[in-house]
């Protein structure tokens, strides 16, 4: 400790002469300041053990964008120097969702990392005469930090990645989360550049809290997202792309969507609504997935329709019904045709991009697909590896209906939830259509008023699917009539045409025969 006081006192001892030596080189001849200095810093650096890097805010390179580094080391250093500087400044930074502390000018603060200590100041260079900026503020800001010599190596090594892993992971948790989608070509051009995505705050409510789902199930996809999302050196031990893909699938309004944005909200990621039928081809698609950030939920919904990635299966429908004649249903054709032809996403452009050609882009990703109809799609798209969590999303169970109640009525308990229970064990509902009851209309509408509802609405559904039941078997049996008829038919015509061969044959060979 005395050692470290001797060497700051004689630190400041230092300051004061180059103070002194700025006020006298002014006059001394140009070549013998240099040598001066020359020896002076030799001198300098004998004595003073300390090592002085300075990070400017401002780097020409960087086009005069603001430095990743300087800004990540603002954000640590505001964690860090709220407890310990006495001045502080307090901005809006763009894309934060809250006030951003910093230390003021030519404060210090010291920081201590595995046990040695650092001294970090924050200057700034003044403007030099009239300067026309087109960057606001002429100042010149700038932070140093001083350590000791012998320190130099943990320094360089493992102190300056931690300040900017650190001021990186302040940034993405204080930063306001947005939400993207891709721009169709025509609409692609702002003022200075083409851009690819258009973005707005990202703002929805849904939590794994309000997600109505069974707890267990709920449990178990969190758990997997935390997962990845800790397994960064996990993922590069086996030489795998830190990307995770899930399938979201389940008949309407189950929750789908929902789950995605609760996703990003427990995650703190972006997400990245990609709209597949606006994207021209496989190298746009490329460029698209290309332009996306870390930390982000890339989603593709209703991948069953976006795209004909059931390829062969459609096409051959579609020939079937190619014979039609009138005009109508020509043009009808000959549109959708030139509607496939603007948007030649393929299957294997999308497999390409998921299996990891883009994967050189570092960072955790995560992939969402949804659909409707799982049936409908490609294995080669599902199977693991590239989708790797398939997650079903079903009607609403009595767990889920409990969330929903609690959520939308305040109610743990009451006597209807036996009744209830027993309907949704018959009855086939989405969570949707259960919310949608569950939500007071007016103020006279209380939480029995809003139970009654549903249980009238879940009384309907089982009726009506009954119905359907009913006509679906009716259907079913015509259907079966129908086939047995035309077998019945054939057989018939394949007798008579039988018979016609058989007296053919036989008037020719009594034609030969006489
Ligand atoms: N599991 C659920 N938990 C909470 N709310 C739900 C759930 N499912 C549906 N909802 C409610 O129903 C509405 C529609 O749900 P959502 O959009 O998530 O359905 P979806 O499965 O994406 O449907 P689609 O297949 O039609 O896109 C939501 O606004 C939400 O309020
Ligand atoms: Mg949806």
């Amino acid at each position: 400790m005395m050692g470290g006081e001797m060497w700051t006192q004689l630190g400041s001892s230092l300051t004061g002469l180059m103070f002194i030596w700025v006020m006298f080189k002014q006059y001394l001849p140009y070549e013998t300041q240099g040598q001066v200095e020359k020896y002076a810093q030799k001198l300098v650096s004998l004595v003073y053990p300390y090592i002085r890097i300075t990070f400017h805010e401002f780097t020409a390179e960087g086009f005069y964008e603001r430095s990743k580094a300087y800004a990540a080391i603002e954000r640590y250093l505001s964690t860090n120097s709220t407890t310990r500087a006495k001045r502080l400044k307090a901005e809006m930074v763009r894309d934060s969702k809250s006030l951003v502390l910093s230390m003021d000018d030519y404060e210090e603060i010291a920081d201590e990392f595995m046990g040695l200590k650092v001294w970090w100041t924050s200057s700034k260079n003044l403007p030099k005469g009239q300067v026309i900026s087109f960057y606001g503020d002429e100042e010149k800001r700038f932070y140093t930090l001083k350590f000791h010599r012998r320190n130099r190596e943990i320094i360089y090594g493992l102190y300056l990645n931690h300040v900017m892993d650190e001021g990186k992971a302040i940034e993405v948790k204080n930063r306001q989360r947005k939400l993207f989608t891709n721009n169709r070509n025509e609409e692609r051009v702002s003022w200075f550049r083409k851009t690819m995505w258009s973005h707005v705050v990202f703002e929805h409510p849904a939590t794994f809290d309000t997600l109505a789902m069974e707890e267990k199930k709920k449990k178990d996809i969190i758990n997997d997202l935390i997962t990845f999302t800790r397994s960064k050196d996990y993922y590069k031990k086996i030489g795998k792309a830190w990307k995770r893909g899930y399938l979201l699938f389940g008949p309407p309004g189950t929750g789908k969507s929902t789950m995605i944005a609760a996703m990003a909200n427990l995650l703190e990621y972006d997400v990245y609504d990609l709209e597949l039928t606006a994207v021209k081809d496989n190298t746009e698609l490329r460029k698209l997935l290309i332009d996306t950030s870390n930390k982000s939920i890339i989603v593709i919904e209703d991948i069953d329709c976006s795209l004909d990635l059931t390829g062969q299966r459609k096409k051959e429908e579609k020939d079937e019904e190619g014979d039609a004649k009138d005009p109508i249903s020509k043009k009808k054709k000959e549109d959708q045709e030139k509607s496939n032809e603007s948007s030649k996403v393929t299957l294997s452009g999308l497999l390409n991009f998921i299996d990891g050609l883009w994967s050189a882009c570092g960072g955790e990703r995560i992939i969402v697909f949804t659909t409707n109809y799982v049936e409908k799609l490609d294995p080669a798209l599902i199977r693991r590896g590239r989708m790797d969590k398939h997650i079903e999303l079903s009607y609403c169970c009595f767990e889920a209906f409990k969330v929903l109640a609690r959520n939308y009525l305040d109610l743990e308990s009451h006597d209807l939830f036996e009744t209830i229970g027993k309907l949704l064990e018959e009855t086939k509902i989405s969570p949707a259509d259960v919310a949608e009851n569950l939500m007071p209309k007016s103020a006279e509408e209380d939480a029995d008023a809003c139970l009654g509802k549903l249980i009238k609405a879940i009384e309907k559904a089982k009726e009506e699917a009954k119905l359907k039941a009913a006509e679906e078997e009716k259907e079913k049996e015509k259907a079966e009539e129908e086939k047995k008829a035309k077998a019945e038919k054939e057989e018939k015509d394949k007798k008579s045409d039988e018979e016609v061969k058989e007296k053919k044959t036989g008037e020719e060979v009594k034609e030969n025969g006489g």
